[in-house]
């Protein structure tokens, strides 16, 4: 299904483990069930869905609808909208100003309960909703956490808002299979059983240690390969704008499962052909450290051809009856030509379509990926230690202003 490009031999390289990861893409039909429930719920009686989280705690949702509805919004369904991903006052005041009028769900994501960025936000948004709904707020909020524990957990049974889990064996980055990313999804309108399937399959696909069938190992062997050569930076490419969140999930993920104890490659992202106006002159002729892996989707439903003219005025009628995505195609292999030979490695991932299915297929190629990735690196795929190192920091400056401020 999914045709990957690798540039060598992978035989070369000593077998890691396959991790087994069912429990990712494990939703029982009773939870579906339920997520799909509310989120029809939403769609009668909201017009903002607001996403309050940070991380994978809201990456994959945003990654998913912005892949996958229009590029202009039309004034039907909902608008899911994200907050606590930042720590911006003006961002948060223009949101509350942005509320006004419409009707408002608020879905509250956090694992842990307690990140700083989400909490700050919901402590705000929790406010307006109330003064706002009065009781009805409770009805309007809906958490996404652990099951078992966490300051939200507490809150939410406090509160009475309705709850959603993200079991404890899945981890922020990998959560998107879960009702953290599959309830502000459903609530956009996307197919959340085709997005499922997906991802089942290819969770079924990619689960062999066989090299030459399994484009997840087949990748992270690739990518180590490379790593191990000298090169420092991965740049994934995309030629379609609506895959920038994609990129953000795609970051965070090989970000926090690779770098660390000082290794592993730098992810970095691009939108083609945008960023060759860009960042274009360094790939293709400055430091040589980076190799590129560029995401193709062979069919996008909308597409529009270029007119003819009349007289020819701005000499591009040769190109009059084609189509716009076409044309996009024979950029990303004009890419490939230039780059390889700027001497830039490049691998390509080609997926049939940009539907759900798809989407749900490749995120979940990505994570296996990863975490094979992780484990040819030998370090632990599932942590974030450095992470914390900001957090303390930031604590100890908000504390220590606490005592100044009641001197
Ligand atoms: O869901 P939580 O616990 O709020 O965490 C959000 C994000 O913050 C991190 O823990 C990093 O601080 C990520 O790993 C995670 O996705």
């Amino acid at each position: 299904m999914l045709k990957f490009d690798y540039p060598k031999n992978p035989e070369q390289f000593n077998m890691v483990e396959v991790p087994d990861m069912k429990h990712y893409v494990d939703c029982s039909m009773d939870e579906l069930f339920a997520i799909q429930q509310v989120a029809e719920e939403i769609r009668e009686n909201a017009n903002v869905l607001l996403v309050i989280g940070v991380g994978g705690s809201f990456l994959g949702a945003r990654a998913v609808i912005d892949a996958l509805t229009p590029y202009f919004r039309t004034n039907n369904g909902v608008e899911v909208i994200y907050a606590g991903n930042n720590m911006s006052g003006a961002y948060l005041k223009q949101l509350i100003t942005y509320l006004e009028n419409k009707s408002v769900y608020v879905n509250v994501v956090s694992k842990s309960g307690s990140t700083m960025e989400p909490a700050l936000a919901f402590r705000i948004v929790k406010e307006y909703m109330e003064n706002r709904y009065g009781t009805e707020a409770s009805n309007r909020i809906l958490v996404t956490t652990d099951a078992h524990k966490g300051i939200l957990k507490q809150m939410a049974e406090q509160c009475g808002y309705r709850q959603f889990v993200i079991p404890t064996e899945v981890g922020g980055r990998y959560s998107v299979f879960t009702a953290a990313g599959l309830l502000p999804i459903a609530a956009s309108g996307i197919d959340i059983q085709a997005f499922l399937d997906g991802a089942k399959n290819a969770e079924s696909d990619f689960d062999n240690v066989d090299i030459q069938s399994n484009a997840a190992y087949q990748y992270a062997l690739a990518r180590f390969d490379l790593y191990s050569r000298g090169y420092s930076l991965e740049l994934l490419a995309s030629f379609e704008p609506r895959l920038r969140k994609l990129h953000e999930w795609w970051k965070q993920l090989f970000g926090e499962s690779e770098g660390k104890e000082h290794k592993g490659l730098y992810p970095t992202t691009v939108t083609f052909s945008t960023d060759l106006h860009a960042i274009g002159q360094f790939i293709q002729e400055g430091s040589r450290i980076l190799f590129e892996t560029l995401i193709h989707f062979d069919e996008i439903e909308e597409d529009i051809e270029v007119p003819f003219m009349l007289n020819d005025l701005d000499g591009l009628n040769y190109l009059a009856g084609r189509s716009m995505n076409e044309i996009n195609a024979t950029s990303k292999d004009g890419v490939v030509l230039a780059h390889e030979e700027g001497g830039v490695p490049v691998m390509k991932i080609c997926i049939p379509k940009l539907d759900a299915y798809h989407v749900g297929y490749l995120m979940f190629f990505f994570m296996k990926a990863c975490v094979i990735s992780a484990n040819l690196l030998e370090v632990n795929p599932f942590d974030q230690p450095g992470v914390e190192a900001y957090k303390k920091k930031m604590l100890e400056l908000l504390k220590e202003n606490v005592v100044n401020i009641h001197e």
